[in-house]
């Protein structure tokens, strides 16, 4: 079956489509509101003032890669084309794997399609904790209602693929709790490639949805353009420096490119919005940009199944466990979710963290892997205060995120849960992810191993994916970046609308968490703006 290329459509439609990497001289842009970069928030707001009638400009430093270019279903492409820092990016340490998108459509793009509302417990912590205003249970409602119905988000009505089914197994047998995971899909084909792009635009990412949306009515999407710099007059943003990339989106091209607009909307995502914050030299005057940038720091197991069930098959999430979300002794140990990640083959192989003939016999059974995830509830806790983004001398960003003791007795508890869970759902051997461990061929065996693991960096397998907070909102200026509409405590003509903006980790996987804020951040801004009055 053919699958139209929205983009080749659009571009012959006269969507205004720019690739900076063909810039040849130096250039000056102007739009009523220029948002730099295309993922959740940014694709979300661009949508939501292109519609309002504003001249829309989105800036974004990866590539425009589309449905004809997924179709190989490649791994090794996606990840050197789709990912920051081709998918190398890790805390300043290297012992924390961080995976985010960079492209048309941000991190959206090469996503899982989970799509949960803020727990509640997590925004009442807002308001209580981080004083974060307007954004309850029930104002929050209409807003996830609203982007829930945009982007076709409902329970995963198909039956969960193999790798899925053991941890639905292993808490039906446990009695634990357990739920159908909601995705943002339409026509799903239940392929199983999400993490490389969509190939058939069922996902409905930012770059099929919101980003189209937005282009349609008259905005213009500038991709391989990155911004470096803001530039401030008094209390207000002047303009935008930006450089164009190469073709191959690495180096920069020699051409600079100046963005005027009279709002400025940065949507580049935590780490990235600190660090364009931090090299502009933004005002801060409490030191807040870069801090409670949390991670829901995963670790994992691994489980042989006595069958062939190949994981990399079928929606890759479609199950997922609260049960030690909510309920535990939190002032010993964070809560954690427990979901499976799909068994992409280079993925599970970086994983497994061991090399030559070891990961060669280990890999080699990947048909009967299952792999069981535990997404840690952090910035919730003193002893957990998230990590910290800096700069190098160059301008790039760093992520410092210490490891404490009490984040480690979380993940020896999951550790354990997810094994406990891997027998139960029919394993016949299990292994933590971590340098020490080998496959214990019973949950007494298992148990034991796990328990007496030295708990440490590099050796506990540790990953995100989830990266959230580093511009937390609030209304209090001394403990928050921007207000809790995103609107810069500093800057008059500054929004923030992205993940950036979450006071503490999620607790659940965020893209919806940023789609229903940026959804009503948008809008107010629209409102407060008025596309005649900008
Ligand atoms: C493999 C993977 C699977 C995931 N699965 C799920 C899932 O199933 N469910 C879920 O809820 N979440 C998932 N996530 C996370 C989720 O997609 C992100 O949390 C969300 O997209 C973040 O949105 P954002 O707007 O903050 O930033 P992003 O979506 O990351 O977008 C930021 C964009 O800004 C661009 N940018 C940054 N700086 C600049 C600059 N200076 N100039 C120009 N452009 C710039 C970046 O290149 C990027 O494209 C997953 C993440 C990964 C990596």
């Amino acid at each position: 079956m053919a699958i139209n290329d929205i983009y080749t459509d659009g571009i012959a439609s006269g969507w205004d489509v720019r690739d900076a990497s063909s810039f040849t001289a130096p250039t000056t842009l102007e739009a009523d509101i220029v948002i730099v970069g295309t993922g959740a928030g940014g694709g979300t707001s661009a949508e939501i003032l292109a519609n309002a009638g504003f001249k829309v400009l989105l800036i974004e430093e990866g590539p425009l890669k589309t449905s004809a270019s997924f179709k190989d279903m490649n791994e090794a492409r996606a990840y050197a084309e789709l990912y920051q820092e081709a998918s190398g990016r890790t805390t300043s340490d290297g012992a924390i794997t961080v995976l985010q998108g960079r492209a048309v459509g941000g991190t959206t793009t090469v996503n899982w399609t989970s799509s949960f509302r803020t727990p509640p417990e997590t925004l009442r912590h807002w308001a209580e904790a981080h004083g974060v205003k307007g954004w309850s249970v029930d104002e929050a409602k209409p807003w996830f209602d609203e982007r829930s119905e945009r982007l076709g988000i409902a329970p995963w009505g198909v039956p969960p693929n193999a790798n899925n089914a053991v941890l639905q197994k292993g808490c039906e047998k446990l009695g634990w709790e357990w739920h159908v995971i909601p995705r943002n899909v339409r026509g799903c084909w239940n392929s199983g490639y999400c993490g490389f792009g969509c190939p058939v635009n069922a996902k409905q990412s930012m770059l099929v949805a919101s980003i189209p949306a937005a282009l349609a009515k008259g905005a213009t999407l500038v991709h391989h353009l990155s911004v470096r710099k803001l530039q401030f007059s008094g209390d207000r943003v002047t303009g935008l420096e930006a450089v164009a990339l190469d073709a191959n989106c690495i180096h920069p091209s020699g051409v600079s490119v100046r963005v005027r607009a009279k709002h400025v909307v940065l949507a580049g995502g935590a780490i990235n919005n600190p660090a364009l914050l931090l090299r502009s030299g933004a005002p801060d005057p409490h030191g807040r940009v870069g801090k409670r940038t949390c991670i829901h720091p995963v670790v994992f197991t691994y489980a042989q199944m006595p069958e062939r069930i190949d994981g990399w098959y079928g929606a890759p999430q479609s199950v997922a466990s609260d049960h030690f979300q909510w309920s535990g002794q939190f002032d010993f140990a964070p809560g954690f979710k427990m979901e499976v990640p799909p068994v992409y083959p280079a993925l599970i192989a970086a994983l497994f963290g061991r090399s030559g003939p070891e990961l060669s016999q280990n890999i080699a059974q990947l048909p009967q892997f299952n792999v069981m995830l535990a997404l840690t509830r952090d910035g919730f806790h003193e002893d957990s205060p998230g990590g910290e983004v800096r700069i190098d001398e160059a301008g790039n960003p760093l992520l410092d995120y210490e490891v404490s003791d009490y984040l480690f007795r979380g993940f020896k508890n999951a550790l354990l849960r997810m094994a406990e869970a891997q027998f139960a759902g029919g394993a016949s051997q299990v292994m933590a992810a971590h340098l020490d461990a080998s496959w214990s061929p019973n949950w007494t065996e298992a148990k034991r191993q796990i328990e007496n693991l030295a708990y440490k960096k590099f050796k506990l397998a540790l990953g995100t994916a989830h990266i959230m907070g580093g511009c937390a909102m609030g209304e209090d200026a001394r403990q928050s970046v921007v207000n809790s509409e995103g609107s810069h405590h500093q800057l008059q003509n500054l929004s923030i609308i992205d993940g950036s903006l979450f006071p503490t980790s999620i607790g659940a996987n965020p893209q919806l968490s940023i789609y229903a804020l940026a959804a009503r951040n948008a809008t107010r801004l629209a409102q407060r703006l008025k596309p005649a009055a900008v």
